[in-house]
């Protein structure tokens, strides 16, 4: 006789709180109960005085107790909590549990402790507007959700945000969901299409194994079929990620059936990857079921980020996904290509846009055109209309549309301009050198000459076919800051097709592109597109300062609308970001190490914490500082790997920040002089807007990697980008 067991986000709660050698107990527990849950040594029983027959305690040691609730028939089991003994019971005789008349979903809930909550929050005098904060509805908005009628009235009432977050804490994680959405200024109706997703039947209540399987219940439940899938959920960390998708997390990863690409969207830490990865695993599973010889490209713009999402990857699905899941970032994926195509030859050199020897070459070739072109409009103009759109040829670029340039060129200009490009390739081609994104610019060419047929193993399509597998489904993240010609490469490689693209992108995060129009590239998303607002990352304090920092700025959703971040909630709470100026860099350094040595007192690992800097001679200072002060200090360069550091506060540039996460963020030398750096503040029209936003994004990275905490020091004045009111200087606190 074996059993179904499921496990519950409350009992994840208090597994992550015990130490390793009962985790291994309660996973020994969980087998046995698996597999023999008529054992007698479990002593699986409903302890006196709990009225509810379906709630069970049993053994797991001496001293351990599970809390468990009975599915019909005896064919399985709930797992609600690990506790000692005597809590245990207490627990258990608190619970009440069912399935919801009005969402079906099956929740569990603490009413004693509800009811304390509603009356505490409306007991409590509120501080701010007396506006109600869900203003606007009504009892019954919230009926909708199956919150129940006296909780939903007074609710409505409540006109501070703490009140209604103490109430919601205590709510089954359906109804707290739909009340934080609300909360957030979302509308009853997106909220119920996100979340509830009601298919239409009777809701039969005493159906727990139907309630069970509704998507608002996944949001609290999960299913491990087998004792192997069960331990990989709960060994190590536990990993909620793993497990307890938002529903509509889970809506979009597990869809099936888009006819084309797909686009996500979503502030930092709103799951994106973590929905990304998801979806990688459904679409390899999908192909394993298909039989088929394809594979799934999961592809992002930074080698850092590739290397984390595969081991994510692996957390999630074991390292056999890697068989149908590639892992690779996009520069990695070009040059795959182009060192295929030119086997035998010499590999060129690589080199950033603005590394000195491009600089330098554009400087000496500039000198043979008949006209005296700047070099920052060379640059531009070769790479947003020549690299962007694999022009190759004189004639192409002749009749090239330059729309968005701004600057008008005329024919003969493009004359002049072209023999411009043609030196400039031809230098760097005798240097034996090439920039990144004309390497990705000619592999996207290179695939786009010899598309591979799915499924077809053929070896007589060309180098591309030769080079690489053929992928069936892409996955993209960091959409936002791929290039044209990265675009053009990842539709060569994958056939226009259902389910073909998804693509992941959050453009206020946007440090290295420009912004785009996917159609432009044939990726056409319009009408298929959703925006995640659940912040899983970062407490409401820490989101508020990321949110001000981004606000009255809406950049572009890659498909020439605007996107903003309106409706972003995180569901707990922190300490208020700390904001202070100085006189002079010691003071500022010894702030700083004082500021890290709290955080530890407080119990933050020196690995969860990070300090920040725009510039690398800022790093290099500050990680000189801390080592004098005797505080554990690594600096992570761009190859570091940081598993590898040992328990040491992590000090990088903001752009190595990028997709990182730690309990506390440092961002340090925020100050007018070095935020944006000179180069920026030099710039004029369209060149500094566009630095500007940049140097925005860099400073949202920055702040949205902590957690809980986030210190902002600098000296002398503050950055105009952090939106201060007044500028400060002397050593200010907010
Ligand atoms: N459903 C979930 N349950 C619990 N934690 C989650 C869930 N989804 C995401 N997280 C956690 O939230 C954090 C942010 O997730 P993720 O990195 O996917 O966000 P993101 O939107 O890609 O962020 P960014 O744009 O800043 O890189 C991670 O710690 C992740 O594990």
């Amino acid at each position: 006789m074996s059993a179904r067991v499921v496990t519950s986000d409350l009992f994840g709660r208090s597994y992550s709180q015990l130490d390793g050698s009962i985790k291994s107990r309660v996973l020994d527990f969980i087998i046995k109960l698996q597999e023999r849950p008529d054992m007698p040594g479990l002593d699986l029983k409903t302890p006196e005085g709990v009225p509810d027959s379906r709630i069970k305690t049993a053994r797991v040691n001496d001293f351990w107790r599970a809390v468990l609730i009975e599915l019909p028939k005896s064919s399985g089991y709930v797992l609600l909590a690990v506790k000692p003994h005597d809590d245990a019971y207490e627990f258990a005789g608190k619970l009440r549990f069912g399935v919801n008349e009005v969402t079906g979903a099956l929740e569990v809930v603490d009413e004693a402790a509800l009811h304390e909550a509603v009356s505490r929050a409306t007991s409590t005098v509120a501080v701010g507007t007396p506006t109600p904060v869900l203003n606007g509805l009504r009892a019954r908005d919230l009926r909708r959700f199956g919150i129940a009628e006296d909780v939903a009235a007074h609710l409505v009432t409540l006109t501070d945000e703490n009140q209604v977050l103490t109430v919601a804490e205590q709510l089954p994680a359906g109804q707290a969901n739909a009340v934080l959405d609300l909360a957030a200024g979302r509308s009853p109706e997106q909220v119920w299409a996100d979340l509830v997703e009601y298919d239409g039947h009777e809701i039969d209540t005493s159906d727990v194994l139907a309630a069970l399987d509704r998507p608002l219940s996944r949001l609290t439940f999960a299913d491990g079929r087998t004792a192997e899938e069960l331990s990989a959920v709960l060994e190590g960390d536990f990993k909620a990620w793993r497990v307890w998708l938002h529903p509509l997390q889970r809506k979009l990863a597990y869809h099936d059936g888009w006819r084309g690409p797909f686009r996500v969207t979503g502030g930092a830490g709103t799951g994106k990857t973590v929905t990304a990865i998801h979806r990688a695993r459904h679409l390899a599973q999908r192909l394993d079921r298909e039989g088929s010889d394809a594979k799934v490209l999961f592809t992002t713009f930074t080698k850092n980020l590739a290397q984390n999402i595969e081991s994510q990857l692996k957390e999630l699905a074991g390292p056999e996904i890697l068989n149908r899941v590639e892992v690779r970032n996009i520069d990695a994926l070009a040059q795959r290509i182009l060192f295929t195509a030119n086997e035998g030859r010499q590999r060129p050199k690589l080199c950033g846009d603005t590394d000195d020897a491009i600089l330098e070459t554009w400087e000496a070739v500039r000198g043979h055109a008949a006209e005296r072109w700047d070099v920052a409009f060379l640059q531009a103009e070769w790479d947003q209309i020549v690299l962007a759109q694999g022009i190759e040829e004189r004639a192409e670029y002749l009749r090239a549309s330059r729309s968005g340039r701004g600057r008008r060129v005329s024919r003969p200009q493009r004359a002049d301009l072209w023999n411009l490009f043609e030196r400039f390739t031809q230098r760097l081609n005798a240097q034996g050198m090439m920039t990144y994104t004309q390497a990705a610019a000619r592999a996207a060419t290179i695939a786009q000459l010899s598309p591979v047929e799915i499924d077809r193993p053929s070896t007589d399509s060309g180098t591309r076919a030769s080079a690489l597998p053929a992928y069936k489904h892409a996955i993209v993240d960091e959409a936002q800051d791929l290039h044209p010609a990265h675009w053009r490469l990842v539709r060569a490689l994958v056939p226009p097709g259902e389910d073909d693209l998804f693509i992941v992108g959050d453009a206020h995060q946007r440090i290295y592109g420009k912004p785009i129009v996917l159609s432009r590239y044939g990726i056409e998303t319009r009408g298929r597109s959703r925006r995640l607002t659940v912040n899983y990352r970062t407490s409401r304090q820490v989101l508020d300062w990321c949110l001000r920092v981004a606000y009255g700025h809406p950049v572009d959703d890659l498909e020439g609308d605007t996107d903003s971040l309106a409706g972003a909630r995180s569901a707990f709470s922190g300490p208020e970001p700390e904001l202070r100026g100085f006189r002079t860099g010691r003071e500022e350094q010894a702030a700083l190490a004082d500021k890290l040595r709290e955080w530890s007192e407080l119990g933050v690992a020196w690995s969860q914490m990070a300090v920040v800097a725009r510039m690398r001679d800022q790093v290099d200072d500050m990680a000189k500082a801390l080592v004098a002060a005797g505080i554990p200090t690594a600096k992570v360069e761009r190859s570091t790997d940081e598993n590898a550091l040992g328990d040491e506060v992590r000090v990088m540039t903001m752009h190595r920040a990028k997709g990182l996460e730690y309990r506390g963020v440092a961002v340090v030398g925020a100050g007018s002089r070095e935020l944006p750096p000179p180069y920026a503040r030099q710039l004029d029209g369209d060149e500094r807007e566009a630095a500007w936003t940049r140097e925005r994004s860099l400073l949202y990275v920055s702040g949205s990697r902590a957690r809980e905490h986030l210190y902002i020091s600098w000296v002398g004045s503050p950055s105009s980008l952090l939106g201060l009111p007044t500028p400060q200087t002397a050593d200010t606190v907010t």
